[in-house]
């Protein structure tokens, strides 16, 4: 998972091929359909690849004396020398070269397997070559030359299949990965010829016994030995090379929800974004930088975020740009669903992303996920969110019961948080939460590895409301003191004062029940003892969010009434 963090831990990469760039500035629908196939160069490959023939042994003619001249090269030099080997200890030829997929952290697509479809490995060298031939040459410890392998480089994420059968051959991941794809021909035996008076025996034998069964000797074929001699052809075959975006958070919702807008305000990347579906067309890749890290409190390596294009209804099936993409979750650890709070209906669309997961890969729906409300700067995200944030909620808890049978594991959101892409509100929460959940899982797979646990979704979702609760604080104390001091360290006499006569800041903090109710908390920043604390992991209930002052006042009156 790991393997894209070499870039500096803040930068951010992208997969822009120019064919899409210039595609994304077309109408939606327009670059709906040309996207597929500047999709399919960016993260898909047909190659061939035939594997070396094996070297020729060597041959070397009985009864011409002890040593035999054989064609060695000087170490570091190409000139040819003859030398003298033993005869009785003819040199076999070398294996034909094997070919490798390996993995290259360097590359983040396929794009360079179009330019070359075929590869074809070399051929072993023979056991005698002729003078002026290349190649290592006879090694009489090893008898044998080694044929240095043929590797293809390919990005992390990437799944190699036989284009034939579709049988999958293996997978690479981390560097140092690599799948052997095909094995070399052999090389042939180094083989001492028969001499003219043991191929006159042999003759006169066959006769005697062709005589005694009645039989007569038409003619004596003597090949057997030289067809030992001959290497073996190598291995030719068809590759389909899939990529999968190897990432620790695949970014998922509709189109035009502001999945490229938070991938931006999160991390370093520069991803497209415009007022109109399908803007983005191809995964864009960015690591979160360290601020977040430090708010959750984590040691941790930064997440790697994976922005992919929307998704609609129906995009299992194809529609849209879906089940291209749907693909590149696989190697995800969390998802981050991201859902226009000020779309008409919030809540149906979680719903149909989460349907569409679903139909593609039950596996999707089980893997952890937080639900990002974005655009909650606008007028009707704003005043809705409590409301949004339980219609999601209700969603979700609609879903698990509906498959709780079919999909073990189905998971509700480990938090839903309220942000904004353009105001950077919620921003470095949903920051803190996603770096918590990536440790949490890190941490977890461990020890599933060594006690075959499960990751608990309360002890997940207790962590990333403690990160949450933590960011939210450190925002309310950035905001506090960031104005009262000049630029020069002094204090601002006007300034402090102003500041001396400002009232406490109300605060009031929201959880949601393990049953679904909601709770709510409230404060004052003077307050220190009543500041929302980060809950037990076992706790059933969870904090969420955080309300505005306007809100708190409502659901006071509402009380009272
Ligand atoms: N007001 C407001 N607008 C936002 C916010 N986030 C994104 N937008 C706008 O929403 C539009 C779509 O944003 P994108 O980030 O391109 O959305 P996307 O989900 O990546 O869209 P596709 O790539 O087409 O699936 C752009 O016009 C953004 O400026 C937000 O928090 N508040
Ligand atoms: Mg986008």
């Amino acid at each position: 998972m790991s393997t894209l963090r070499g870039n500096g831990g803040g930068a951010s990469r992208k997969f822009l091929h120019p064919a899409a760039a210039c595609q994304a500035s077309k109408a939606a629908a327009a670059a709906v359909d040309g996207s597929k196939e500047a999709h399919k160069i960016f993260d898909e490959a047909f190659i061939t690849v035939k594997s070396g023939d094996g070297g020729a042994g060597e041959i070397v003619e009985a009864g011409r004396g002890k040593y035999v001249k054989n064609n060695k090269y000087h170490p570091g030099s190409n000139q040819p020398k003859q030398i003298w080997l033993p005869a009785s200890d003819p040199a076999d030829g070398a294996d034909g070269a094997d070919v490798y997929v390996v993995c290259d952290p360097s590359l983040d697509s396929l794009l360079h397997l179009h330019k070359r479809k075929s590869w074809l490995a070399p051929k072993g060298a023979q056991g005698n070559p002729a003078m002026g031939s290349s190649g290592p040459k006879r090694n009489s410890k090893l008898k044998k030359a080694m044929t240095p392998p043929l590797q293809i480089p390919v990005p992390p994420g990437t799944v190699v299949k036989r284009k034939s059968t579709g049988q999958l051959l293996g997978e690479v991941v981390q560097p140092g990965d690599r799948i052997l794809v095909a094995k070399g021909g052999k090389g042939g035996m180094g083989v001492t010829a028969p001499s003219r008076g043991q191929k006159q025996r042999d003759l006169q034998r066959e006769i005697k016994a062709a005589e005694k069964s009645g039989g007569e000797v038409v003619a004596v074929e003597d090949v057997n030995w030289k067809e030992d001699a001959k290497g073996l052809p190598g291995r030719q075959l068809g590759l389909q090379l899939l990529l999968r975006v190897v990432a620790d958070v695949g970014i998922v919702g509709f189109p035009n929800a502001g999945k490229s807008s938070l991938l931006a305000a999160l991390t370093r990347a520069s991803p497209e974004v415009a007022p109109y579906p399908f803007t983005t067309l191809m995964p864009n890749l960015g690591v979160m930088g360290g601020q977040a890290a430090a708010a959750a409190g984590s040691s941790g390596q930064a997440p790697v975020l994976a922005d992919l294009p929307g998704l609609i209804e129906g995009a299992h099936k194809g529609v849209g740009l879906g089940r291209m993409f749907l693909r590149h979750l696989r190697r995800t650890r969390l998802l981050l669903h991201v859902v226009d709070g000020a779309a008409a209906d919030p809540g149906t669309d979680y719903l149909a992303v989460r349907e569409e997961l679903r139909l593609y890969n039950p596996d999707y729906v089980a893997r952890p996920h937080i639900v990002a409300l974005n655009k909650v700067d606008l007028e009707d995200a704003g005043d809705l969110r409590e409301e949004v944030t339980h219609e999601v909620m209700a969603a979700a808890r609609q879903l698990q019961q509906q498959h709780a049978q079919d999909v073990p594991g189905f998971t509700a959101p480990a938090a839903i948080i309220a942000c904004s892409a353009v105001t950077g509100e919620g921003v470095q929460q949903l920051a803190a939460a996603l770096q918590a959940a990536t440790d949490h899982l890190v941490a977890s797979e461990g020890k599933q590895q060594q006690q075959q646990q499960h990751v608990a979704a309360d002890a997940l979702a207790a962590a990333v409301a403690a990160a949450v609760a933590g960011a939210a604080a450190a925002a309310a104390a950035g905001d506090s003191s960031s104005d009262d001091i000049e630029e020069d360290g002094e204090w601002d006499e006007d300034e402090y004062e102003e500041w001396e006569g400002e009232e406490d800041e109300e605060w009031v903090a929201a959880a949601v029940r393990g049953d679904g109710s909601l709770i709510t908390g409230t404060g004052s920043s003077s307050d220190d003892e009543a500041a929302p604390q980060p809950l037990a992991a076992d706790d059933p209930d969870r904090w969420l969010f955080e309300l505005s002052e306007d809100k708190l006042l409502a659901m006071a009156d509402a009380a009272d009434d």
